[in-house]
């Protein structure tokens, strides 16, 4: 039963348009949520995951905001977390709701340089990473240390190469990487209020000073974001809150401080019926009982006008720990690299740090000295005592060649997926290491010696209990 604080319904009952009701928007808080998921067009298009999933009993319906977003049943006694199809990256489980940003930003806008600025557990960056079709650069920042390892791994599941991962205050890039980025999304941490229908005591200890103190930091991280954006590029200010002190007033103290910069662009279009939620400035003020979804806001801010930076740039940093690749360590490792997957890789992306190539996001030079950056697109390989060793997640993010790659059935997949090798029926001559593919998709990696696949999969990815079926 959910818990909601009077103080909390008050604030609401001042908050709510006069075409809602309170008791409907008590009543929906109550109602539990809606699965939902989105698929992942970076390694399969949504026809052919409804296709394959349906033939299991998975039952869809669409999302009217994002066209690879469905809401989902499963026949007992499926976990959709524990497929071998969401190991593989083909969906990342996201609220409906929250893929409204993404679509929000993407709506019109260049997406070359993109800056996600709070972006853990990445549902909101691996959707943005798949609009930009992994091209261009996509800075995502998460200021929590707890919070990176999951954006981390939601990153490397999901195959995205375009990212480059910081850590930081997001205050910060307002100085830092000023006039930087064509298009960026605050997903501002907030009070929460609109995902009471995910955690039933959510909104027990709701506290009005302390939304006046988020506000503070809201206020901080847009004028921030505002000062990183290109004049011409596009803002999304998001929250998954319902109260307009921390959603319209964060927006128009923006408008406030940088005047005719700041214009508001309405989303009442951005999909059929988008106009139910649509305030009078053109926000998106989803309350959780209109489309049966969690609560969110969504602004979308056009800089129209450069803005003066208010500090001195600040000194470039030295000691990048990364080289360009020699031209015999490009030799070395594109011949393995052609060899396992039959994939060119550009040379010009490629770097190299401690016996590590790393494939950078296009245009990510630009950026070098400017902040440090926790990781930068993907760990191809490692020079080890043997040679050059592939790395499981090159393998996740590239466009390999199938034609060399070894497919496996259902209950060779799970096996692999639980950290074992795989014995083959019948021995030929060995391979060395091979791409294994279930159902056209990429698994992993694994030593193919002759009579048994030996497995690859990293330890930190191996599971006890998975299933194809
Ligand atoms: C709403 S959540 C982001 C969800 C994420 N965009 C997604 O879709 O998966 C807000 C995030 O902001 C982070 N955060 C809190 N304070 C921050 C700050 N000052 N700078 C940057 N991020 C911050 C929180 O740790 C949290 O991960």
């Amino acid at each position: 039963m959910v818990q909601l604080n009077q103080n909390f319904i008050n604030c609401i009952a001042q908050e709510l348009p006069p075409t809602l009701s309170l008791e409907d928007f008590i009543a929906s808080c109550d109602k539990p949520l809606r699965p939902s998921l989105r698929v992942n067009t970076l390694k399969i298009d949504s026809d052919s995951f409804l296709a394959r999933m349906q033939s299991k009993g998975w039952q869809f319906e669409p999302i009217p905001w994002c066209p690879d977003g469905f809401w989902f049943t499963v026949p007992e006694p499926v976990q959709p977390g524990n497929t071998v199809e969401h190991l593989q990256g083909l969906f990342y489980l996201q609220e409906a709701s929250s893929m409204l940003p993404p679509m929000a930003l993407h709506y019109d806008t260049a997406m070359a340089t993109v800056l996600d600025m709070a972006s853990a557990p990445g549902s909101k960056t691996t959707q943005i990473a798949a609009m930009m079709h992994n091209r261009g650069l996509l800075v995502s920042n998460e200021y929590s240390s707890s919070r990176i390892k999951a954006l981390h791994a939601n990153i490397l599941r999901m195959g995205v190469s375009n990212t480059a991962l910081t850590h930081f205050d997001a205050r910060i890039f307002g100085e830092f990487l000023y006039e930087t980025f064509d298009a960026i999304l605050l997903d501002a941490p907030c009070s929460g209020e609109g995902t009471i229908r995910k955690d039933a005591l959510a909104l027990k200890n709701w506290d009005a000073d302390e939304i006046q103190s988020i506000a503070a930091t809201q206020r901080d991280l847009i004028e921030s974001a505002f000062l990183a954006l290109k004049p011409g590029g596009v803002l999304v200010y998001s929250t998954c809150t319902l109260n307009s002190t921390e959603n319209q007033k964060v927006c128009h103290h923006l408008k406030q401080t940088f005047t005719d910069a700041v214009v508001f662009e309405s989303l009442a279009n951005l999909f059929e019926g988008a106009e139910r939620t649509a305030t009078d400035e053109g926000f998106l003020h989803v309350w959780p009982q209109v489309y049966d979804s969690e609560g969110f806001f969504v602004a979308r801010i056009r800089k129209t006008a450069s803005i003066s930076r208010r500090q001195e740039p600040p000194q470039l940093q030295q000691n990048f720990p990364f080289e360009p690749i020699t031209h015999k360590q490009y030799q070395q490792l594109s011949d393995e690299v052609a060899n396992i997957i039959g994939v060119m890789l550009p040379k010009e992306r490629l770097w190299v740090r401690d016996g590590e190539f790393w494939l950078f996001p296009e245009g990510f030079v630009t950026l070098i000295g400017q902040v440090r950056f926790q990781r930068i697109g993907v760990k191809i390989a490692t020079l080890e005592k043997h040679g050059i060793k592939l790395q499981h997640e090159a393998v996740m993010a590239l466009d390999i060649d199938a034609t060399l790659a070894i497919t496996v059935d259902a209950a060779q997949a799970e096996q692999y997926m639980m950290g074992r090798d795989i014995t083959l029926a019948t021995t030929t001559k060995a391979q060395g290491e091979r791409v294994l593919l279930w159902q056209q998709q990429v698994l992993g990696l694994a030593k193919h010696l002759g009579n048994k696949l030996k497995n690859q999969l990293p330890r930190v990815l191996v599971r006890d209990n998975i299933s194809s079926t």
